[in-house]
């Protein structure tokens, strides 16, 4: 392809990305994979290159761009070898119009960033929301010892705070080495990793993993108990919930069982576990703001009335997290999200509803109201707010 002929490239995608977050389609990620399945011509080179600039224009741009044009504009304005790609070649776009609008660079949508702001995030704190995220494995210590897979990657380095974490040089091709085939090693960001241990879970223990999607804490608080005790593994969505097995069995994880729940309906599925709980782990649907190094594009996806629903989605979560704990039993409560309405605030809310409970001060990240936070800037990770609240 043709310098041009990326551009135009990246144009279209842009357009789609741009639709799929305004009528809650598919991840960016999903559209350019189909896109280039679709146009086998592109090399690895071309692919790569439209890929940068797909997420550099992403990145750069706050509110969601009217379209793919004005979102590359916004990228050629400071970056000449762009600029002169609109050429008006036979595969590239057409010559720029001095009068055409480009999309005005930011961090995110100005009521997301007040929302953000209120929450106690400084300008640095903002603008590393958006860094690219590095590529981060959990060791799986059922397996292995985290010396093991030191010695499998070149350039690896514990992850400070982890017992297992490690980051990679990125793109290491993780998934096809032999230690991600033995089970050895998951692909999970540092702050998940870290979040987990405020559960302080042992062995023996019976957990239950109330929003456990494809496994990734659950397999991390089967190996902190050791394989020795119970996790129940719930979710209500059935496809993630079905990849969590699989992973288990390479894990060599054999104390994890999974139900599947019915939105609304799930304190019904789970009578039987009602006060049986050692830990309930909440990893709670949330805005992900915490994970916009990821998946940038989400900033163009959250609205107002979509942030209500999931605040009271947690709300739920929590309080039927309080029916299942035994006596001395506690909740950890996660969200990816850095927004106090799902993280603080939340917790509040919680402390208010049900006296009988306290909040316990997590030792990780930076102490937050009842709980704690993990941010991009000051700890290197996906933003966290993480709270540990007990049954007094
Ligand atoms: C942040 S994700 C969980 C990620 C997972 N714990 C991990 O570490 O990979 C939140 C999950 O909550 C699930 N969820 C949404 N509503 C739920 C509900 N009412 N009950 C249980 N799970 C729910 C979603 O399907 C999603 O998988």
């Amino acid at each position: 392809m043709t310098p041009a002929a990326r551009t135009q490239a990246a144009i279209e995608l842009l357009d789609a990305i741009i639709a799929s977050a305004r009528d809650g389609g598919p991840a960016a990620d999903t559209l350019i994979a189909r896109y280039f399945a679709q146009r086998r011509y592109a090399g690895s080179k071309d692919r790569r290159a439209v890929r940068t600039h797909v997420y550099d224009a992403i990145r750069s741009l706050g509110e969601r761009p009217a379209s793919g044009r004005a979102a590359m504009l916004a990228l050629a304005k400071d970056r000449p070898e762009i600029a002169e790609t609109f050429d008006g070649s036979a595969h590239g776009p057409a010559p720029i119009d001095a009068k055409e609008p480009a999309a005005l660079p930011g961090v995110a949508p100005a009521w997301l960033m007040d929302a953000l702001q209120r929450s106690g995030l400084d300008r640095a704190q903002l603008i590393a929301l958006l860094d690219r995220a590095p590529l981060d494995i959990r060791v799986n210590t059922l397996m292995g010892s985290r010396d093991d897979a030191l010695a499998m990657f070149e350039g690896a380095e514990p992850i400070g705070g982890t017992v297992a974490g490690l980051r990679l040089p990125a793109d290491t091709p993780v998934e096809r080495s032999p230690a991600f085939e033995g089970g050895l090693i998951e692909v999970q960001d540092g702050g998940s990793q870290i979040v987990t241990t405020v559960a302080q879970v042992a062995p023996g223990m019976t957990a239950i993993d109330l929003c456990a999607g494809a496994g990734g804490k659950t397999l991390s608080l089967a190996a902190l108990m050791g394989n020795d005790g119970r996790i129940v593994a719930t979710d209500t969505d059935r496809a993630r919930l079905q990849r969590l097995q699989p992973r288990a069995d390479r894990a060599g994880v054999m104390i994890v069982e999974t139900r599947l729940l019915d939105p609304g309906e799930e304190a019904e599925a789970l009578a039987d576990l009602k006060g049986a709980a050692d830990v309930v782990l909440i990893d709670a649907p949330c805005s992900g703001t915490g994970t916009w190094r990821r998946n940038p594009e989400a900033r163009w996806r959250l609205t107002s009335p979509r942030l209500e629903r999931l605040v009271a989605t947690q709300a739920r979560l929590l309080d039927l997290g309080a029916t299942l704990t035994k006596p001395g039993g506690s909740i950890t409560y996660i969200v990816c999200s850095l927004l106090d309405a799902e993280g603080r605030g939340q917790v509040d809310a919680f402390l208010a509803r049900h006296p009988g409970w306290v909040a316990e001060a997590p030792v990780v990240g930076s102490p937050h109201g009842a709980g704690a936070r993990l941010t991009p800037a000051s700890d290197g990770t996906d933003g966290f707010f993480v709270a540990r609240l007990r049954a007094a």
